[in-house]
């Protein structure tokens, strides 16, 4: 069985996929009469506009243990979708470059509790992988009808430390 590991989430290793919703390295704006910082322009948020309009959900997930075995991509050909964890525990993604309309190769970080990402429209992703605790986590993506795409590998990828 393919194994693959972990590695730390980063901007520059996350780059193909999307963006990574963290306030290191964001552009910083004073606002509100110097009571906040604006940390400014994370991500692209990419409904197709013309025929969608962005929401926010929040997911609530139940805890998933390592190592996992993977069967299971999906992709949303009319949006991006971002998560940011809000009860502070470390998460996991797992992505997948795209081979000719179907996962290729898979990679794996784990995001710490202040990390958020977005996955750019159509990019393979496992649905959201939750670890330790049930995790609440925001969501912004498109409502209503996303053309959600999945595939099951033939043979699982396991995700282990
Ligand atoms: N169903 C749903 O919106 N969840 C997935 O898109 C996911 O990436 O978790
Ligand atoms: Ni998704």
């Amino acid at each position: 069985m393919r194994v693959v590991r972990p590695q730390p989430l980063t901007k520059a290793a996350f780059a193909p996929f999307g963006e990574v919703l963290e306030t290191a390295g964001a552009e910083e704006l004073v606002i509100n009469a110097g009571m906040a910082t604006r940390y400014n322009d994370l991500a692209r948020v990419d409904v197709a506009p013309d025929t969608g309009r962005p929401g926010i959900a929040i997911f609530r997930a139940k805890p998933r243990s390592l190592p996992l075995d993977v069967t299971m991509f999906e992709r949303h050909p009319l949006a991006s979708q971002a998560f940011h964890p809000l009860s502070g525990r470390p998460w996991l993604v797992v992505v997948a470059s795209d081979d000719a309309g179907r996962p290729g190769e898979i990679h794996a970080f784990l995001a710490s509790g202040d990390q958020g990402v977005n996955y750019a429209r159509s990019v393979w992703h496992h649905p959201l992988l939750a670890l330790e605790e049930m995790s609440d986590f925001l969501v912004v993506d498109r409502a209503g009808d996303d053309n959600l795409e999945e595939f099951r590998l033939e043979t699982p990828v396991r995700v282990e430390i």
